[in-house]
């Protein structure tokens, strides 16, 4: 369904204009390696963590406390926060879906968290064993209770394009859900294009629907090489948060059709040629993630890595 059926406008004009700065979101650790079927020691993923650090990301999304038989790569979350080497600067963001995630979460220490909605009804049932009203109620004191105890908590949105099982999603339902999570108390709203398939003129007409571009950060699978692409017209739309993976690992377990996320490279890349600052050691990083694709026994999917590597 396109957006003239949906009577949207067809495109929110840009205003052309690149912030001088992007926050790149680094969800390697959690997104990048929530798929991996053969259990990665939490050694190597501390390690992980402390490479990137030391490239430059500040936003390093650590892992998850989700349901250990959901996820099983990230049941070792404990363990990871009791033995991680926080750096002075850098946010150690964890995924929560529910108020027991929450407490395990606090107990471990964290600041940040993000919880993670779905924009459509199935991925809801199955990512979250939930319609797509119930994830609400399940999110609503997460928030409450995460902002009360001083916590920041971010909205991911998945599903915000295209729907493997509903097909294309129409972008107001996309912005009706993203409302009531930024309603609900979420300082950020991240757009997901969980499997990858949305066009750079889909990421104009949603994010035009979205009065406050300062609270949006955009999230971008490169199932169809899009990725980059899409991450510039949000940009030009006034987007200056975006969430990549290193050497672009990644998947949802929930979303077959999900594959890597943008690769932090590959943004860096660009983001560097058009003169935008990210703070990001470009070699650094290429070489953590060429160690990390030898501790996963495969090369990173990432061109930049490939080139560079
Ligand atoms: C939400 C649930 C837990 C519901 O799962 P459920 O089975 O409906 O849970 P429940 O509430 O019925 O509880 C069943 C049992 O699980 C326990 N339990 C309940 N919650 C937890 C918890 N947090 N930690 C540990 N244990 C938990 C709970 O205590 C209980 O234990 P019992 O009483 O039977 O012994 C489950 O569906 C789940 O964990 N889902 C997570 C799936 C996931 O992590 N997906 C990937 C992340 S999303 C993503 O990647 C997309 C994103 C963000 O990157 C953006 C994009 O690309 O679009």
């Amino acid at each position: 369904m396109g957006t003239r059926e949906l009577g949207l406008p067809e495109r929110v004009p840009s205003t052309g204009e690149l912030p001088e700065r992007v926050t790149i979101w680094e969800v390697g650790p959690r997104d990048g390696l929530q798929n991996e079927k053969a259990i990665v020691p939490v050694e190597v993923k501390l390690e992980f963590l402390d490479r990137l650090a030391g490239a430059g990301l500040t936003t390093l999304e650590a892992t998850s406390f989700v349901h250990p038989k959901w996820v099983p790569q990230l049941a070792d979350a404990e363990q990871l926060l009791a033995r991680l080497d926080r750096r002075e600067g850098v946010r150690y963001p964890v995924l929560v879906p529910n108020e027991k995630g929450l407490n395990r979460a606090l107990d471990a220490g964290v600041e940040h968290i993000a919880i993670f909605a779905s924009a459509t009804e199935t991925f809801a049932r199955k990512n979250l064993n939930s319609s797509l009203d119930e994830q609400f109620a399940m999110f609503e004191p997460v928030v409450t209770r995460a902002r009360e105890a001083g916590l920041d908590v971010r909205g991911y949105l998945s599903m915000c394009f295209g729907d493997p099982w509903e097909g294309v999603v129409p972008a107001k339902q996309v912005a009706d859900a993203g409302r009531r999570l930024l309603d609900m108390g979420c300082s950020q709203l991240s757009l997901g294009d969980t499997i990858g398939v949305a066009t750079a003129g889909q990421v104009e007409t949603l994010i035009g629907l979205f009065g406050d571009v300062g609270t949006l950060a955009v999230h971008f699978h490169d199932t169809y090489g899009q990725a980059l692409a899409n991450t510039l017209a949000a940009l030009r739309c006034g987007v200056s948060t975006v969430d990549s993976s290193a050497g672009g690992l990644g998947g949802c377990p929930y979303a077959e059709s999900a594959t890597g996320n943008l690769a932090t490279e590959d943004l860096v890349w660009m983001l560097e040629g058009l003169g935008v600052a990210t703070g990001v050691d470009l070699d650094a990083l290429v070489a953590a993630s060429t160690w990390m694709a030898g501790q996963l026994g495969r090369p990173s999917p990432s061109r930049v890595v490939a080139a560079l590597g």
